[in-house]
């Protein structure tokens, strides 16, 4: 496992913990913590029962739900008739918006004088292997990290060449100072208050690098650890080309649009010392 801070040190031993432990993580009556786990779909009607009924069984997890972001295919009845709770886009939003539509769906089920929900992020094409995700719920759990990001095994079939990756990697150490092994991976599992703090997420695929770059900036902590997962892994053909084009161009505009802010927040902050 590698954790991170704002500060960009590494290595467990080496950091301060996020925070103290949370009233919420105790084991007592009412105050067990639970986990809601956010699966984002589109035209996932193939995998995403297996996915459910997998995250389903992670411990601690009370919610699955189902994000259908506008699916041509029957993604919502297969994934209700595995027991995931669905709410639908009308239209195709993009990932990223189908993960905001996620946490307040949750907000509105967290229950009134109970610790909200940690969110568990996972993609829906991970089959029976989604159940393998519960190790990022520990370190969140227990406050080690304010998010847990998994580290997948190599995957028979994936035609990338680090393009995307090392775009995204490089930006995140240029910014943070910490350089992620899988700076895309989106299976994530996250506290309330470090989700809030961010919203409003980057769009479309550019939503993870945007999310890490902005947690570690605001003195969030981040882990990641290794899962043993199984996805649908973009192939070297068209589609998957395209895939990666469209990858590349979010995660630029992420980027891009955080260097902006990051340049701009720095001279409103050397005219407030002046002043
Ligand atoms: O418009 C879309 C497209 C996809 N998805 C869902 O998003 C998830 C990830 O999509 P996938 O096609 O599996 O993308 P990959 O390229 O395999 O995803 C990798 O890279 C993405 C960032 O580019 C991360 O979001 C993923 O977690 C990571 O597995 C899946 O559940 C999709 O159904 C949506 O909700 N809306
Ligand atoms: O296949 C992948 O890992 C992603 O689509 C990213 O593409 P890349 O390998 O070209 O960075």
């Amino acid at each position: 496992m590698t954790q991170t801070n704002a500060l960009g040190r590494t290595g467990v031993n080496a950091l301060p913990v996020a925070k103290t432990r949370r009233p919420g993580s105790t084991r007592q009556g009412k105050n067990v913590q639970r986990v809601a786990v956010i699966i984002p779909a589109k035209d996932e009607a193939e995998r995403i029962a297996s996915a459910v009924r997998s995250a389903r069984a992670i411990p601690h997890v009370d919610l699955v739900l189902v994000v259908d972001d506008g699916s041509e295919d029957d993604t919502s009845n297969v994934a209700r008739g595995a027991g995931a709770v669905v709410v639908r886009h009308s239209h195709n939003r993009g990932k990223s918006a189908a993960m905001e539509t996620g946490a307040a769906v949750v907000a509105m089920r967290d229950a009134d004088g109970r610790p909200p929900r940690l969110l568990l992020f996972i993609d829906g094409d991970l089959g029976d292997t989604a159940v393998n995700t519960a190790p990022l719920v520990r370190p969140v759990l227990e406050g080690v990290a304010d998010v847990a990001i998994a580290l997948l095994p190599k995957q028979p079939g994936a035609g990338g060449r680090g393009i995307v990756v090392g775009t995204a990697r490089k930006a995140i150490q240029a910014m943070t100072g910490w350089s992620p092994k899988q700076p895309l991976s989106g299976m994530r599992c996250i506290t309330r208050e470090a989700f809030e703090a961010a919203t409003p997420l980057a769009k479309g695929w550019g939503v993870e690098t945007g999310m890490t770059i902005d947690l570690l900036r605001r003195g969030y902590v981040a882990v990641e650890v290794p899962c043993d997962l199984r996805h649908r892994p973009s192939a070297n053909d068209l589609k998957g080309q395209m895939h990666r084009a469209a990858q590349y161009r979010d995660v630029l505009v992420a980027i891009n649009f955080r260097k902006v802010r990051g340049a701009m927040d720095s001279v409103r902050h050397t005219n407030q010392v002046r002043h």
